[in-house]
């Protein structure tokens, strides 16, 4: 998100007394951010970042979620790691949310990437993926095609004021997903929302990952998809084919795709759009506007499932 939930400072001064992190000097509401809510605070002994959870996250989850950051820091993922309060706990509860103190990551995300930096995170991409190799618990992806058809059903009765016959179309797409979805492709954690706003640089090198809130155990070669879609369109939502083969080799400079995999590319591209139009159109029917609240527009993505369904070959990514 943004911010769901505000705090105020002395609930926020009390909440952080069993948390080795100092005292609170300042404290500010992050605009950035779609799911959670999140603070800055600058404290005696430095900078974190507290995050209240909302509506999408399961608190069943968060001990995956932090115990993925703990385990891909441990490997040399640049991430951030939660912090442990002085009786060995990581998750709070402030203002009715469970919330998580997490350490401060230097660097910008970038608004507009270019081809190299594309390359880099194809490379991270990838290093994660064979970072979360044998870390021990696991996630089914909650926004697979089950979650996708939910979302759906709440939406569908008004799709068509945010575009004409965009109910026809989902549904086509639904009875294809339901029939011809992937089976037997490599799979393990994956990020499943490595979005420019999730990835920092300084200059040209990638200073760390964020944002594991979606992370679960799905196919590799879906998190590449969804990275193809999220940092290889441009403004006018053509395909940047230089970004896309940079993407691919960067990551498969580190773990080479299948050919299954390789010629899996348009339909999880395809599947990858859907999800995320899926999110973006429920929050646009349903979130209230205002306050520290930004919602995304779905329409980006209707136009990245068009693309992919006139995809020919694989080859069209830049595959090599
Ligand atoms: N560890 C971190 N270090 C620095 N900034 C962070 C960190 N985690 C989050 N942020 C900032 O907060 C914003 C929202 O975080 P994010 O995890 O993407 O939220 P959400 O889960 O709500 O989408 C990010 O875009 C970034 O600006
Ligand atoms: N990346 C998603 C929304 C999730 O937002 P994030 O801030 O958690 O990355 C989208 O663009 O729809």
């Amino acid at each position: 998100m943004a911010v769901y939930t505000d705090v105020n400072e002395s609930e926020l001064g009390a909440f952080l007394k069993p948390y080795p992190v100092g005292d609170l000097l300042s404290y500010k509401g992050i605009a950035e951010g779609t799911e959670n809510s999140n603070f800055l605070l600058h404290t005696t002994s430095g900078s974190y970042i507290l995050t209240l959870y909302e509506k999408r996250v399961d608190k069943a989850d968060l001990p995956f979620f932090l115990g993925l950051m703990g385990h891909l820091a441990r490997k040399g993922i640049s991430c951030p790691l939660p912090v442990t309060a002085h009786d060995g706990t990581v998750i709070g509860a402030l203002a009715g949310r469970p919330a998580v103190i997490i350490t401060f990551l230097e660097g910008l995300s970038l608004r507009r990437p270019t081809a190299a930096h594309c390359g880099e995170v194809g490379k991270a991409l990838a290093q994660l993926h064979l970072a979360g190799q044998d870390f021990p618990m696991t996630r089914p992806n909650a926004l697979a095609i089950d979650g996708w058809r939910k979302l759906w059903n709440a939406s569908h009765a008004r799709a068509d004021e945010v575009e004409p016959g965009l109910a026809a179309e989902v549904d086509a797409d639904f009875a294809d997903f339901e029939r011809n979805w992937p089976k037997g492709l490599p799979k393990g954690i994956i990020h499943a929302d490595l979005f420019p706003d999730n990835v920092f640089f300084l200059g040209e090198k990638l200073s760390g990952l964020i944002d594991f809130y979606f992370a679960c155990n799905d196919l590799y070669a879906y998190d590449v998809a969804t990275c193809l879609n999220a940092w290889c369109f441009e403004k006018d939502f053509s395909f940047n084919l230089t970004k896309g083969t940079a993407l691919l080799a960067g990551y498969q400079s580190v773990r080479p795709l299948s050919g299954d995999e390789k010629a899996a590319l348009p339909m999880l591209a395809r599947g990858s759009a859907l999800r995320f139009m899926l999110t973006r159109l429920y929050d646009w029917l349903t979130v209230a506007n205002g306050g520290l609240v930004i919602k995304r527009d779905p329409t980006e993505y209707i136009r990245r499932m068009r693309f992919h369904r006139a995809i020919k070959s694989p080859s069209e990514y830049g595959l090599t």
